[in-house]
């Protein structure tokens, strides 16, 4: 007789799973190698930016009182005492009536309080020296990027957690990060097992699939900001197989598998979590795909039994895996973001378990609307490249209709959310 499972919702499920949650020590890399890394402490800016008062425009820097009375009935003449470019500081100060020719980014000379852009005065070489006529009058700090108005010493910039983006490694590079402390990236073993699985450069022969979940997976550590190590895939073969975990566990902080979970008579894990003496933290969800999803802990780790069906594999990492390396990486947005929208076709299959339906979002006249992809199906492989979202669809409920309000997990959003979805929340009344 068949083991009969008790669901657990997805929400408990992730709690499981988080109460494992550990933050990931500290490393150093260099600047060039930071791309994508999560900040393992605070960026505070260590001084001013801008550091001095500098020209945003090329022009003259002068005092704006000389220029009281300029008008284009009255036009004013000063005299040019310097030119500085960006990068030099003049030794002269302004003064009385004189002005010093400046380029974008250089920084105000002593003395001047305001910049004249070059293509308002009118400029004369004269043997005694460089005239420049103005037909305006300016105003103290007219034309002048001050010291600190981008931001001040002391001022915090970006929480421990975040992924470095290119805006990040601006301010890294600003602030002197040579080298830059990010969380060290868990290392997750993946193990696909099923004696139909072919490696990807081999030829298809009856019966025989090629591995795509283990690829797949590796694809989605890196998204997530982890990295991993690639086990040869494992047929069904017991012995093997549980050689194959042990040793991942020794070497890797955190294991998925793929395939194997379900009741069948070559699926495997079930008695591979008892052998090892894991602590099994469920092995049926209230979803689809991905009910058969498990987890369990080993000594700390955990080992996440992902289904072999493409669909249900890919929605078990993202909901269950995901959130527990981000918060390795110390994210404090973890989970995937949702936003609303509105459904496109009617979807008219009842929800006993909560689903979530690959689906593509469209934007029509600034509003979002979302469309399923591929067959709802959890052994499709296909709509996985054209998903840019999860459509969910609670449990209890009983189909969706064309412009229903829904909530869609967004897969490509680098910001995550705080919390994760709440399924009690979003029960269609
Ligand atoms: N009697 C029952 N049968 C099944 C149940 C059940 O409750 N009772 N659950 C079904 C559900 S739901 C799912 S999901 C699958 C899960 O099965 P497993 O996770 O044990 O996976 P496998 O049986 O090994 O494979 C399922 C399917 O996926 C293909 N596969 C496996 N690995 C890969 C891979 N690396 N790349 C691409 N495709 C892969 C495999 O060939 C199978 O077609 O069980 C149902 N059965
Ligand atoms: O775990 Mo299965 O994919 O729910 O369909």
């Amino acid at each position: 007789m068949v083991e009969r499972r008790k669901p657990m919702w997805v929400k408990d499920a992730i709690d499981y799973v988080m109460q494992y949650k550990k933050h990931g020590e500290i490393e150093i890399v260099s600047l060039d190698d930071c791309d994508g890394r999560f900040l393992a402490e605070p960026l505070v800016a260590d001084h001013d930016v801008p550091p001095f008062n500098r020209s945003p425009y090329d022009g003259f820097a002068l005092r704006a009182v000389d220029t009281k009375n300029a008008s284009r009935d009255n036009p004013l003449s000063l005299k040019v005492i310097d030119e500085i470019g960006a990068g030099h500081v003049s030794e002269f100060e302004v003064g009385h009536m004189e002005a010093i020719r400046i380029m974008t980014g250089a920084q105000i000379p002593k003395g001047s309080d305001s910049v004249v852009m070059l293509e308002l005065v009118k400029e004369e070489k004269r043997s005694e020296g460089t005239l420049i006529t103005i037909k305006r009058s300016l105003k103290e700090g007219e034309n002048i990027s001050f010291q600190g108005e981008d931001t001040k010493k002391g001022n915090p910039l970006i929480d421990r957690g975040v992924a470095i983006n290119p805006g990040i490694k601006a301010l890294l590079a600003t602030f002197g990060y040579s080298n830059v402390k990010v969380s060290r990236r868990p290392l997750i073993g993946i193990i696909a097992t099923g004696s139909e699985l072919l490696n990807p450069d081999e030829e298809l022969v009856p019966g025989k699939i090629r591995n795509s979940n283990g690829y797949m997976i590796e694809s989605q550590i890196l998204r997530a900001g982890a990295q991993y190590k690639r086990y040869a895939s494992i047929s069904d073969n017991l012995d093997k197989l549980y050689e194959t975990i042990k040793l991942a566990l020794d070497e890797c902080d955190i294991l998925i598998t793929t395939g194997g979970v379900s009741v069948g008579d070559y699926d495997y894990l079930p008695e591979i979590y008892r052998r090892l003496g894991a602590n099994l933290l469920f092995n049926k969800i209230a979803m689809r795909p991905g009910s058969v999803t498990s987890c369990a802990e080993k000594d700390g780790k955990l080992l996440f039994g992902l289904s072999g069906n493409p669909s249900a594999c890919y929605i078990g990492f993202e909901l269950f895996v995901r959130p527990y390396i981000r918060t390795w990486l110390c994210s404090e947005r973890p989970y995937l973001r949702t936003i609303s929208g509105t459904l496109k076709n009617d979807f008219s299959k009842p929800n006993p378990f909560s689903r979530f339906v690959r689906g593509k979002i469209v934007y029509e006249n600034g509003n979002v609307f979302v469309e399923p992809v591929g067959l709802d199906k959890s052994g499709v492989v296909t709509s996985l490249a054209w998903a840019d979202c999860l459509m969910i669809l609670p449990g209890g409920t009983r189909g969706y209709m064309n412009g229903d309000q829904i909530e869609l997990l967004l897969l490509e959003d680098q910001q995550g959310s705080e919390k994760p979805w709440v399924e009690a929340k979003f029960s269609k009344s």
